[in-house]
C-alpha cells in the first residue's frame, strides 16, 4: 500500500487526535503515530517534526539500519515533489 503525497498533504498531518502524525524522510512519508511511545528518541521529539521534513534532523541521529528495520513497518508512500532548493 504506497500512495504519493505533495508536501502540503503531508503538512496536514501533525496532530495526534486528528488524523495522525506523518514526517518526510528523503523522498518517504511514514506514518509515526503509533510509533510514538516506542521511539527510543523519545515522542516529544516526532511531534516536533510532524507534518515536515524531517531528513536532516533524521540523518543527523541516525543511519539507514534505522530505516532498513522500520521503514516498512512505518512507511505509508512518497514524496510528489522532491527539488531541493
Ligand atoms: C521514521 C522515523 C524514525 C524512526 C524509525 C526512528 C527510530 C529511532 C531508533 C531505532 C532510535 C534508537 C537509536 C538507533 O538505533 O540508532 C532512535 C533514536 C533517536 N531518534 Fe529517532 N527515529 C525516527 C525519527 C526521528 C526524528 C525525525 C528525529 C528528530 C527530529 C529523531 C530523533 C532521535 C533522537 C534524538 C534519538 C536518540 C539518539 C541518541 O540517544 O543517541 N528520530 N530513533
Amino acid at each position: 500500500m504506497s500512495k504519493t503525497f505533495t508536501k502540503a498533504e503531508v503538512a496536514g498531518f501533525k496532530d495526534e487526535k486528528n488524523g495522525g502524525l506523518y514526517i518526510i524522510v528523503d523522498d518517504g512519508v511514514y506514518d509515526v503515530s503509533n510509533f510514538l511511545e516506542e521511539h527510543p528518541g523519545g515522542a516529544k521529539i516526532l511531534k516536533r517534526v510532524a507534518g515536515k521534513d524531517a531528513s536532516k534532523q533524521f540523518w543527523k541521529y541516525h543511519n539507514a539500519k534505522v530505516l532498513e528495520k522500520y521503514g516498512s513497518k512505518l512507511k505509508i508512500g512518497t514524496v510528489a515533489e522532491t527539488a531541493k532548493l
